[in-house]
């Protein structure tokens, strides 16, 4: 049945316009002010912003990660994604050494079919380079359509990957039209300083920051960016958390390289003194890299301003307090890492950005939309309120008041990193291809209605079904 959403201003990367949208056969039909309702269900969006979909770049669901496996999974990771205004999550699939990509790939794909409500895409950890690797990288591209690659600089001994294997996936991404992401943190440094901290007995979750300085971030995003330079490829950094990351993200674009930048809500509104709350409660608050010292937020929000960080990810990666972070009491190593942040991502962009001034309207979508879409080569298939782009769309209400806490979350885990922040602005409904996910604050999607989304490769301005969509609304 067709849909026509009325009363709502639409709020585009670009513009900010009244207007009515009709929905059909799952994508924007058109965009107007006069429509035939007959037949059509009218939905209301008075006093409501009517905003692309959000897509979160940077998300670890069902993931083994230090002898346990995050507490949301497909299915409740994306319903609380959904809740949260996001319409799209692109999850990383790990990868084991020896293990063939393609395996890997497969059981990323049994983790999210069935249970997915919304639509999703991979990125693909990449851990060492040889010929297999080599011979397979072009099919993971080419006939899964995953287009971004993803290096760890740091977990020693579990994921981090050594500086040829980064410069050599640099230099395949450049060939293969691929995106090479890094965790940017100089994982050798942190390990010996982990070491020398529990050599002096120091296990608190507050040595979890202590032992991961900001000059280890900084360190690893500049030398990534210098291997970027010289093998004239592309990189995105994920999870920028400090002043000396962002330092050298602007260095690089300013010499023209192409260089992107994440941060994520936690590190703009949470620091490091969270670590130190008492009864081990600080290790609701271990996830790398670490929470800073609170003058850093400045920075990373002027950054978002002014371009220096073009995206937001949550980096969702959640362990319960009770029985899986208290694996790490009396040794603050064997904390798993990681948090809930998939639900409250956009909220808090709008509420902290938005309405505090720091960011415009536009720049919010675009934040957490627009940019993203463009970047991972989903656009304008995702990422824009266009005609002939899927109907992903939430209905926004920016001047509703309310409360973040565990109690009323979606997320599947057992307390929120946000409790107890006001924050303004809601979710009302959430439509995924044109199918309600959420109903006036109510849950009506479907487990295993999220499609796999293929990708268009780095740098192609239209992802395939993009360039489909618009090839059909010009006939
Ligand atoms: N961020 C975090 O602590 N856990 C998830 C894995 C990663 O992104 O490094
Ligand atoms: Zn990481
Ligand atoms: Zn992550």
């Amino acid at each position: 049945m067709k849909k026509i959403i009325k009363n709502g201003l639409i709020v585009t990367a670009a513009d900010t316009y009244r207007a009515n949208v009709l929905i059909e056969n799952g994508k924007i039909s058109a965009i107007g002010t006069h429509f035939d309702e007959d037949g059509a269900e009218i939905i209301d969006a008075k006093g409501c912003y009517i905003l692309p979909g959000g897509i979160d770049p940077h998300t670890h669901l069902d993931m083994p990660f230090g002898g346990t496996v995050t507490k949301d999974d497909f299915e409740t990771g994306t319903k609380a994604a959904a809740f949260g205004g996001t319409t799209t999550v692109i999850d990383f699939c790990l990868t084991s050494k020896g293990e063939r990509l393609k395996n890997s790939i497969t059981t990323w794909h049994n983790k999210s079919k069935n249970k997915a409500c919304i639509d999703y895409s991979f990125h693909l950890m990449v851990g060492e380079i040889n010929d297999e690797v080599l011979d397979e990288l072009p099919q993971v591209i080419s006939e899964e359509g995953i287009t971004s690659f993803k290096v760890f600089m740091a977990y020693k001994n579990v994921f981090q990957a050594d500086d040829e294997t980064l410069f050599r996936t640099l230099l395949t991404a450049k060939d293969l039209g691929a995106l090479v992401m890094v965790h940017a943190e100089n994982g050798d440094v942190i390990d010996y300083l982990t070491k020398k901290a529990l050599e002096e007995g120091n296990t608190d979750p507050i040595f979890h920051a202590l032992t991961r300085p900001p000059e280890a971030e900084g360190e690893a995003t500049g030398r990534a960016a210098q291997l970027t330079g010289l093998a004239d490829s592309q990189l995105y950094v994920v999870h920028v958390s400090c002043s000396n990351a962002v330092e050298k993200i602007a260095e690089a674009r300013n010499k023209g390289l192409n260089v992107w930048g994440e941060t994520c809500p936690q590190y703009l509104v949470l620091d490091q003194s969270y670590l130190e709350r008492p009864n081990f409660e600080g290790a609701k608050y271990v996830w790398s890299p670490p929470l800073r010292e609170k003058w850093h937020q400045d920075i990373l929000w002027n950054a978002l301003k002014n371009g220096q960080l073009q995206t937001l990810g949550s980096d969702q990666c959640s362990f319960d307090f009770n029985g899986q972070k208290d694996l790490g009491r009396g040794d603050f190593t064997k904390i798993p890492n990681g948090g809930p942040m998939i639900e409250d991502r956009v909220s808090i962009l709008f509420s902290e950005g938005v309405k505090k001034g720091r960011i415009t309207l536009n720049q919010f979508v675009d934040i957490t939309s627009t940019r993203i879409a463009k970047i991972f080569g989903l656009f304008p298939k995702k990422g824009t309120i266009a005609v002939g782009s899927d109907a992903d769309i939430v209905i926004f209400d920016p001047n509703v008041e309310r409360v973040i806490s565990a109690e009323s979350h979606h997320m599947a885990v057992d307390y929120n990193a946000f409790e107890g922040m006001k924050v303004t602005g809601e979710p009302i409904s959430v439509l995924s291809r044109g199918e309600f996910v959420v109903k006036e604050k109510q849950f009506v999607g479907n487990p295993g209605s999220g499609q796999f989304i293929k990708r268009a490769k780095y740098g192609d301005e239209l992802s395939e079904q993009g360039r489909e969509s618009l090839q059909s609304t010009q006939i």
